[in-house]
C-alpha cells in the first residue's frame, strides 16, 4: 500500500466519525449564513509570483516540523511578510492539522485560504466552506477521474476555487481535461516522499497558458522561487522552510521580494 492511500484510508475513518456527528445539512446550513468566497484567481494572477504560505506542524516526510500553538498567529505573520495565500493542512493523523486550525486562520487573515487535505467525497468540499475555505485541493492521484470531475463542479458551484494537484504529464492531462484553472505541480513524489524540484520544469510546459500554475514543494528560500518562476510557476507554496525557520515573516517578506522583482518573468496572462 503507497504512502497516499494510507493516509487516504485514515482521511476516510476519520470522516465518518465527523459525518456521524454533523450532517450535510448542518454544513450546508453554516455555509448559507457564512460570507462569501474570497476570490482565490485574483489573489494568484497577477505580475509576479506570488506566494502561499503553510501552516504545517508534521509530514509523513519529515515527522514532526513545529509544533504551532497558535496557527492564526503564524497566518498573521505570513499575512504581514506579503503571502497571497494561506494553506491550512487540515488532515490530523500525519500532518497535525484540524478543520479548527482552518477556521482560526480564517477569522484572522483578509487574504485567500486554502484547506489542503486529502479530498475524496463533497462532504469535504463543504466542510471546507464552512470552516471558511476559498480554495480547497484536489489531488489527482487520489482521484478517478469521474470523481476529479464532480469534485471540481461540485468545488466551484460552492465558492471554492480548486487546486488541483499533479506530479507528471498524464496527471496534467486528466487535471485540464477535468476542467482545472488551477494547477500546482508537487515536487514531492507521493510514493517515495523524495522531493524532486526539476518535476517543475519538466511538467509545467504541458500546462496550457491561462491555467494558474503553482510550483509545491521543497522551496528553501527566494533562490527555488526564483528557479521555479524561471520554469514557468505563477505562484510557489512553501511549508517546512517557514515553519522550521526563525522569522516566518521576515523569510515570506524575502520571497515576495524575490517573486516581485522586475528581472522575473510576468504574468502569463
Ligand atoms: O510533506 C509531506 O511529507 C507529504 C507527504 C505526502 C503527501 C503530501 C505531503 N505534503 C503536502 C504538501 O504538498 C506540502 O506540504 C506542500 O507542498 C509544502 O511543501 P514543503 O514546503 O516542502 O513543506
Amino acid at each position: 500500500m503507497s504512502v497516499l492511500d494510507e493516509i487516504i484510508d485514515g482521511v476516510r475513518a476519520d470522516l465518518a466519525e465527523r459525518q456521524a456527528r454533523v450532517s450535510l445539512d448542518e454544513l450546508k446550513e453554516r455555509v448559507a449564513k457564512g460570507p462569501q468566497a474570497k476570490d482565490a484567481f485574483a489573489a494568484l494572477r497577477g505580475e509576479g509570483v506570488k506566494v502561499i504560505c503553510e501552516v504545517k506542524r508534521s509530514s509523513p516526510s519529515k515527522g514532526a516540523l513545529a509544533a504551532i500553538a497558535d496557527p492564526a498567529g503564524l497566518a498573521a505573520d505570513y499575512e504581514a511578510g506579503g503571502a497571497a495565500v494561506i494553506s491550512v493542512l487540515t488532515e490530523q493523523r500525519r500532518f497535525g492539522g484540524s478543520l479548527q486550525d482552518l477556521e482560526a486562520v480564517r477569522a484572522r487573515v483578509d487574504i485567500p485560504v486554502l484547506r489542503k487535505d486529502f479530498v475524496v467525497t463533497s462532504y469535504q468540499l463543504w466542510e471546507a466552506r464552512a470552516y471558511g475555505a476559498d480554495l480547497v485541493l484536489l489531488i489527482v492521484a487520489a482521484l478517478d477521474q469521474q470523481a476529479l470531475v464532480s469534485l471540481i463542479e461540485r468545488a466551484e458551484s460552492i465558492g471554492l476555487a480548486p487546486l488541483v494537484e499533479v506530479h507528471d504529464e498524464d496527471e496534467v492531462e486528466r487535471a485540464v481535461d477535468a476542467g482545472a484553472r488551477i494547477i500546482g505541480v508537487n515536487a514531492r513524489n507521493l510514493r517515495t516522499l523524495e522531493v524532486d524540484r526539476s518535476t517543475f520544469e519538466r511538467v509545467a510546459p504541458e500546462i496550457p497558458a491561462g491555467i494558474v500554475t503553482i510550483a509545491e514543494s521543497g522551496i528553501r528560500g527566494p533562490h527555488d522561487l526564483i528557479a521555479y518562476a524561471n520554469a514557468g510557476a505563477d505562484a510557489v507554496l512553501v511549508g517546512e522552510s517557514l515553519v522550521t525557520g526563525r522569522d516566518p515573516k521576515a523569510a515570506v517578506a524575502d520571497l515576495v521580494a524575490a517573486g516581485a522583482h522586475p528581472a522575473l518573468r510576468q504574468g502569463r496572462d
